[in-house]
């Protein structure tokens, strides 16, 4: 059988403080209680920026302005492969707006404190941009 090809966008949001917003995936999911950068699968014919705010809306009830791409990657999973592109984006609503619907949790973190989050392996290569970023 073919593999199966995921196209996935995820955001790099940071609040005026400059910190960054990651979320737990549900017990329940896929990868279940790593850290990620909140966003989800593109779906059929629909944009990125679109599918970036409305997986934000869906797992948080919040909207975002989604900005410029900041990263592109590719990731290869034992059962498929993933194409994933990050995009910077701002809270468009108070944070205190933010709830917990298709997350497990969520936290605002210095890219210190991010290090010691686990993310899924498709992400090594955009923490260390920020990490990057940052020097
Ligand atoms: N949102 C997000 N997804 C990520 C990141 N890193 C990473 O490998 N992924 C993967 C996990 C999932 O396989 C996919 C995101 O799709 P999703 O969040 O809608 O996943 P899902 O629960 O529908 O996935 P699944 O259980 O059906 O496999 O991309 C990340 O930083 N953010």
């Amino acid at each position: 059988m073919a593999r199966r090809h995921v196209r996935v966008v995820g955001a790099m949001l940071q609040n005026d403080g400059g910190r960054y917003l990651i979320t737990q995936r549900p017990p329940s999911a896929s990868l279940p209680l790593l850290w990620e950068f909140p966003g989800g699968r593109v779906e059929e014919g629909e944009d990125d920026a679109t599918a970036l705010a409305r997986e934000i809306l869906e797992e948080m009830g919040v909207a975002v302005h989604v900005l410029e791409q900041a990263m592109h990657t590719r990731h290869e999973y034992p059962t498929y492969d993933i194409d994933f592109r990050v995009f910077h984006c701002r809270m468009a609503e108070p944070e205190r707006n933010i709830r917990h619907l298709r997350v497990h949790d969520h936290r605002w973190v210095t890219l210190e404190e991010m290090a010691g989050y686990r993310f899924p392996d498709a992400d090594a290569k955009t923490l260390a941009k920020l990490l990057d970023l940052d020097s």
